[in-house]
């Protein structure tokens, strides 16, 4: 029996251990593991390699995936997806398992559908934007790494009475934001998931920097520029002109996707991966996505992760509400 793995669209930090993890399990339970690099473009192009542990080796506090990943124009042709199948059964390959969001499920969903290749999804994107899942793999890293940052910016903010806007990832979802905002202790918090009014916001720090405040630290999420009106060079110009204070934007990027995972992932990573293989080697198992919710790991439908749109849950917006007031 062979089984592959494969990255695909954003990576995160947990996508090498998840990696270890699928070639040590597979080899302890007498199964073939094969390793597809660049994602859905390696499928296509049969870059399909079986795992040996050396491939793995000391992968396990890396960031980033290994085995690297792609966004693919060609996977939504048939014409390559058939391509891709055919590169799978030259090694007797049937069955997938995959980690990315919910595009590449949905690929992987259509591949099952024209040929009948199996898959398990692991939610594995920094934006925790998959509807279904309170967790995806890489949230835990990319936030340790965006608060490492905030607390370096504050410092230097502190030191000369600034703002800073410091904008995160995310794209539609404000998670990675509002998770920071909370847990570094930002003044301001703007998310798509949170209506906002600048006026009472600027009112509320002007009368702050009146009492005695020495900086003031702004999160926003990328998501805003794209669905609001404000973007992250407004806010820099409305904190210098209309609060009055001296400001500087950072915007992250892609630094938030990188990194050592940190303790957390590692563990999910090897969960993610154990429960998704038991599932796989069921007789009766049909592709679907598992999922991480109240502690548990469930298994469910495509169908079920497209039906609606991931959305925080009420009692963490309400823990920022303060922060656009
Ligand atoms: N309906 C579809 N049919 C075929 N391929 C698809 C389909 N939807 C998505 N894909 C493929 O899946 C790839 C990954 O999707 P996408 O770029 O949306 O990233 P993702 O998996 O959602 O991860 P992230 O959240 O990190 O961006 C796309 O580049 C494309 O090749
Ligand atoms: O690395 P790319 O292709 O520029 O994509 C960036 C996007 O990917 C993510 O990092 C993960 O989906 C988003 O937060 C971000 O908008």
């Amino acid at each position: 029996m062979a089984i592959a793995i494969l990255t695909s669209g954003g990576d995160c930090a947990g996508m090498n251990p998840a990696i270890k993890q699928f070639v040590d399990y597979c080899f302890n339970k007498k199964i073939e593991p094969f390793l597809i690099y660049d994602g859905l473009e390696g499928l296509i192009d049969g870059n399909i390699k079986k795992a040996s542990y050396d491939d793995v080796a000391g992968i396990m506090h890396e960031g980033g995936t290994k085995i690297r990943s792609s966004r693919s124009k060609r996977f939504f042709d048939l014409e390559y997806r058939k391509q891709a199948f055919e590169n799978l059964q030259k090694h007797g390959i049937d069955k997938l398992i995959i980690l990315g969001g919910d595009g590449s499920f949905r690929a992987l969903d259509q591949f099952y559908k024209d040929f009948g290749i199996k898959f398990i999804g692991i939610p594995a994107t920094i934006d925790n934007d998959i509807f279904g899942t309170e967790y995806c793999l890489g949230v835990d890293t990319a936030l340790n790494i965006i608060r490492e940052a905030t607390d370096a910016i504050r410092d230097t903010s502190a030191s000369f009475k600034r703002a800073c806007v410091i904008e995160t990832m995310g794209r539609d979802c404000g998670y990675l934001a509002l998770v920071s905002a909370i847990t570094c202790g930002a003044e301001v918090c703007m998310i798509p998931e949170l209506d906002y009014d600048l006026e009472v916001i600027g009112k509320r720090l002007k009368q702050e920097l009146k009492e005695g405040r020495k900086y003031i630290v702004c999160v926003v999420a990328e998501g805003c520029s794209k669905n609001r009106c404000t973007t992250t060079n407004e806010l820099v110009r409305w904190l210098e002109e209309d609060v009055g204070i001296e400001t500087r934007a950072t915007i992250l990027g892609h630094i938030q996707r990188g990194g050592n995972p940190t303790v957390y992932d590692r563990l999910m990573a090897s969960e993610f991966v154990t429960f998704a293989i038991e599932e796989i080697l069921k007789e009766d198992s049909e592709s679907s996505v598992i999922v991480y919710n109240k502690s548990e790991f469930q298994f469910v439908s495509i169908d079920y992760v497209n039906s609606s749109k991931y959305e925080i849950k009420k009692e963490l917006l309400d823990l920022a509400r303060r922060l656009v007031n």
